[in-house]
């Protein structure tokens, strides 16, 4: 059976249940509007720890103005029957002024691996990610706690909070979602009209464009870049918000590939912007 808290206080309640018992703590943080990419965290959370809280917020502090917080979408009744129909217990879904306190003076801020890629055009979005993430890591003392590779620097900027503030949470990456014809699964992708959909392949098809460059051995970051970018400017629905190739491990801008990279882009369809990448060498 499913459990909704939408209080720290009533989420915190039925977590030290589980601690007192032994049980170990699975984490899986969405915004809602679930689909089969948050199935999969869920479903491997279930299977690596005794119990799961999902968090259903769309949280307002990694918007900026003029972001899609007022049209994010949503349908918490959807998201409850795939979350127990994926075998978690316990649904985390606050109110904003549930979680923040309207005080609040205290924001995680990871430095230098958020400079670049998503961080150049949303320079606020990772204070507001890791933040909500450390909070959401605290009420649920998470022993394990899973991030999807579609928002790769995401789960790097996790990672790398989680190092530096000595955290006892280990987080798991996990592996692209996509639709059949190619498209990554993204609760964005509802904005999409039937021609913007159609046109959105572009995306999945650069990345593998790319990647089939570099599996034939291609290691200069322009030559890579050159010919995704070329993929996706000839459809005219698409504007380019960037398409970049950084280090992995601190997503630093790469000219020569010698270690595992990033290719990650993020594509404007109409007024839609959507986010892909591929990680090579790993
Ligand atoms: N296609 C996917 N495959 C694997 N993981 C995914 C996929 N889509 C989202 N996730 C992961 O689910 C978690 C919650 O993401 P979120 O709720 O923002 O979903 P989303 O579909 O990415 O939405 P958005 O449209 O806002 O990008 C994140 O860790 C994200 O990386
Ligand atoms: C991790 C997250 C749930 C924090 O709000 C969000 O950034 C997301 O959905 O990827
Ligand atoms: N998964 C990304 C959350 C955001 O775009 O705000």
């Amino acid at each position: 059976m499913l459990t909704v808290a939408t209080t720290p206080e009533q989420a915190k309640q039925v977590i030290s249940e589980w601690k007192a018992q032994g049980l170990t703590v699975g984490l899986v943080p969405t915004m809602g509007y679930l689909h089969e990419g948050h199935e999969s965290l869920i479903k491997r959370a279930v299977a690596e720890n005794d119990r799961v809280m999902v968090s259903v917020f769309v949280n307002p502090i990694q918007f900026a103005p003029g972001e899609d917080l007022e049209t994010y979408p949503r349908d918490f009744e959807a998201d409850k029957r795939l979350i127990e129909g994926a075998g978690a217990t316990l649904v985390f879904h606050p109110e904003p002024a549930d979680l923040y306190f309207p005080d609040a003076c205290t924001y995680v801020n990871v430095e230098g691996i958020t400079a670049e890629l998503c961080g150049k055009t949303r320079p606020t979005h990772f204070r507001g990610v890791c933040t909500v993430v450390n909070k959401l890591m605290n009420i649920s003392q998470a022993d394990r706690a899973y991030f999807g590779q579609k928002d790769a620097q995401q789960l790097a900027v996790i990672r790398r909070m989680v190092r530096d503030l000595n955290m006892n949470v280990q987080v798991v990456g996990c592996p692209i979602v996509r639709e059949e014809d190619g498209l990554a699964k993204s609760s964005r992708n509802t904005y999409l009209s039937a021609e913007e959909r159609t046109a959105a392949l572009v995306l999945s098809r650069a990345v593998a464009e790319g990647q089939r460059l570099m599996e034939a051995g291609e290691r200069s970051a322009a030559t890579v870049l050159g010919a995704m970018k070329q993929l996706i400017e000839a459809e005219p629905l698409a504007r380019i918000d960037y398409v970049e190739m950084v280090s992995w491990d601190d997503i630093k801008p790469v000219e020569t590939v010698d270690g595992p990279v990033l290719v990650a882009m993020a594509v404007y369809i109409g007024k839609t912007r959507l986010i892909d990448n591929f990680i090579f060498g790993e």
